[in-house]
């Protein structure tokens, strides 16, 4: 055992011991924590040091004092007792300072010592932007919606599939047809539908069954080929012919154009195309369809591997068409989008859906009933195991005649119907996609916007309140006249603008007569004293026509034999021709819908084009309200047409309108 220092007692030893060890401690702590905070804490440290200078002198006299105070047993009672010394204060105040040596004041440190705590002031958090409050309480799927800047495109590459997925076949058709690049809704869409995994290009996915999509994209901006390609690429690996894509569309004329489409890029695949729209007879569209009438199959028959068709058609054949199945469907396109779903035609889609879904409770089938059924059967037994098993779709097979023992066969399996809804203006209603029972769904919207966070959430702001994008490349007029006026300001146009190549809307069948004899009666008096004679062929196109009639209009329209083409709604959604260099609405739209298809029939493509609204005074303000409500009205420039422009035209209207009177009052 060391020996004590002279004078200390053992309790005094380890007190200075543990006293030396704490300061040990202490000094290697600091040394640490100033490499650190060095410079910001060189004035603190020499305060510091001030300060535990003052400090060792302190303890050292306390150890002074606590010797003479353990002393004091031992010494004589008589012997005065010395007053304890006041301690001295930590902290540092004006008066210590001015008392002792004068000690420098730390300069305080605007940032705090990194070895202390801080604590953020509390503020308050920022406001949400306006677009985020508003997109609260919206589909998920919607807000993650993927934004395509409409100036994106993508040049299809000589060689390979350049990421898009594109067979050597298909690449060579999009050349033949002139296309070299994919626009904007195409390049986010093909590489989505033909993911580069063939697990995913399998036509059957009973246990990953793909997602759903929705597409929102202006007018003639492409999306036929957005979703007709990935179709033919994905269909041309089947061996067998069966129903396996679905294209429902508005209206016969769309159908039409949808089935050239599919013609133009599925040359050499061997694909079947069939259409269904009520134009030809039932039965020669069933014969057309169903290559097995005579059994029922239970796989279904088909003839054709793609269906194109009206709703009215598709729920006709669904009901009566023995051996017509949607079992097997791959895609379920819904071609505008909107208008076919506020369309209740026999709750079409309700069918059309549950077709594609297997029965919820199949046929249970015991050993007992398969023993009976083949060797002893009756009618009311399950089918029996003769039937055609192989037809059916995997999501199907437990519909098969087999007893009811856990296996792949009775295992539960998705139908691998993959649905994708397209319009330019596509639907908010909540209801109306709920609806349509979409797997997963993912959103492309084709929106000019930033492309930052906020941009995303203004785009899907803009579907939501259906502030629709129109094509960059069209330039949108008003012309605001009295009803009077409308014919005169239409005569107008077209002999001022030189407006050849135009669609003109007007609210019906019966307006589009009237307005194409009233100019046929125009040009005849005008005719009659002009001498360079205008030979402008104006035809009307409405539903009142036979539907190969109408065919050839629209022919001999699209080879410019007719110039301009005077029509109802009929044709305002997705028709297709590429020379179309003005739209007219002789009648103003009612809606911003309706708007959007009309003028999207012009500037499609890129190409450019211009759209010119006749709009009633006493409908102005609506047609203006409309306008500012859909964010649009600064896009419409306002087109004066003054009384002397008109003044010229009014003889011969004065003619035209006298002669239509006495045409109307004879029929
Ligand atoms: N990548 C492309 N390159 C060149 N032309 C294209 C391309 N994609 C499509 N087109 C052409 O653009 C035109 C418009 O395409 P489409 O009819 O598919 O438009 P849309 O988006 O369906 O319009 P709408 O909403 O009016 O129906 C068509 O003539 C089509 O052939």
């Amino acid at each position: 055992m060391e020996a004590a220092p002279k004078g200390k007692t053992k309790a005094k030893q380890r007190y200075l011991k543990r006293k030396k060890e704490r300061r040990k401690i202490k000094k290697s702590e600091k040394q640490r924590s100033s490499v650190l905070v060095k410079e910001q804490n060189d004035h603190v440290e020499e305060f510091e040091e001030s300060i535990s200078g003052e400090g060792e002198e302190e303890e050292e006299e306390e150890e002074e004092e606590e010797e003479e105070e353990e002393k004091i047993p031992e010494k004589s009672e008589k012997r005065p007792r010395k007053r304890p010394r006041k301690r001295r204060r930590l902290s540092i105040e004006p008066e210590d300072v001015e008392m002792n040596e004068p000690v420098p004041l730390p300069e305080r440190s605007s940032t705090p010592l990194a070895a202390l705590p801080t604590f953020p002031l509390p503020a308050l958090p920022n406001a949400p932007s306006k677009a985020a409050l508003a997109l609260q309480g919206l589909d998920k799927a919607l807000i993650d919606a993927e934004i395509i800047p409409p100036s994106k495109t993508l040049p299809i590459p000589h060689d390979g599939d350049g990421g898009i997925g594109l067979s050597d076949k298909m690449r060579k058709c999009l050349t033949d047809l002139g296309i070299t690049e994919l626009f904007a809704v195409q390049t986010s869409l093909l590489p989505f539908l033909l993911p580069s995994d063939p697990v995913r290009k399998a036509l059957y996915q009973p246990y990953n069954p793909p997602r759903d999509v929705c597409v929102s994209a202006p007018t003639g901006s492409g999306k036929t080929l957005a979703y007709a390609v990935p179709i033919v690429e994905i269909l041309s690996s089947r061996i067998v012919t069966r129903l396996r894509a679905l294209v429902v569309l508005p209206t016969r004329d769309l159908v039409v154009q949808v089935r050239e489409t599919f013609e133009a890029i599925s040359k050499g695949r061997g694909l079947k195309i069939g259409t269904a729209t009520g134009q030809h007879s039932f039965s020669h569209e069933q014969a057309q369809l169903v290559a097995d009438h005579s059994t029922s199959l239970q796989g279904g028959s088909s003839k054709v591997d793609i269906l194109i068709c009206t709703p009215g058609r598709l729920i006709d054949h669904l009901k009566e068409t023995t051996n017509f199945s949607l079992q097997h469907l791959r895609f379920l396109v819904v071609d505008e989008a909107d208008r076919l779903l506020a369309q209740s035609f026999q709750d079409w889609l309700v069918q059309v859906l549950s077709a594609t879904r297997p029965p919820k409770h199949p046929l249970k089938h015991t050993l007992k009933d398969l023993w009976r059924s083949t060797s002893n059967p009756h009618p009311s037994d399950p089918a029996p195991l003769t039937s055609t098993p192989d037809a059916l779709a995997p999501a199907f097979f437990h519909l098969l005649p087999y007893p009811d023992i856990p296996s792949f066969i009775t295992e539960k399996k998705e139908p691998s119907c993959q649905k994708l809804l397209f319009s330019a203006t596509l639907t908010r209603d909540p209801g109306k996609i709920t609806a349509l029972e979409l797997r997963n769904p993912k959103y492309f919207i084709v929106q000019k916007s930033s492309t930052d966070e906020e941009g995303g959430r203004n785009a899907i702001l803009d579907v939501v309140t259906e502030k629709f994008t129109m094509p960059a490349t069209l330039k949108e007029h008003m012309v605001i006249c009295s009803a009077y006026e409308k014919p005169l300001v239409f005569f107008h146009l077209v002999h001022t603008h030189n407006t050849l190549n135009a669609l003109v809307f007007t609210k019906s069948a019966e307006s589009t007569n009237r307005l194409v004899q009233l100019f046929e009666f125009f040009q005849k008096a005008r005719a009659s004293e002009a001498r360079d004679q205008d030979n402008i062929v104006v035809q009307a196109y409405s539903s009142d026509l036979h539907i190969t009639e109408r065919k050839s209009i629209l022919e001999s329209f699209k080879s410019q034999k007719i110039h301009i083409l005077v029509c109802s709604d009929l044709i305002s959604r997705g028709i297709d021709i590429s020379h179309v260099s003005h739209v007219i609405s002789y009648d103003s739209p009612v809606d911003m819908r309706k708007y959007v298809h009309r003028v999207g029939r012009t500037a499609r493509a890129g190409r450019e084009g211009n759209a010119w609204t006749v709009v009633e005074e006493q409908e102005a303000r609506h047609f203006k309200l409309m306008m500012k409500d859909a964010n649009h009205l600064s896009e419409v420039k306002r087109l004066r047409i003054g009384e002397q422009d008109l003044a010229p035209l009014i003889p011969h209207y004065e003619t035209a309108l006298s002669n239509l009177k006495d045409l109307y009052a004879r029929s």
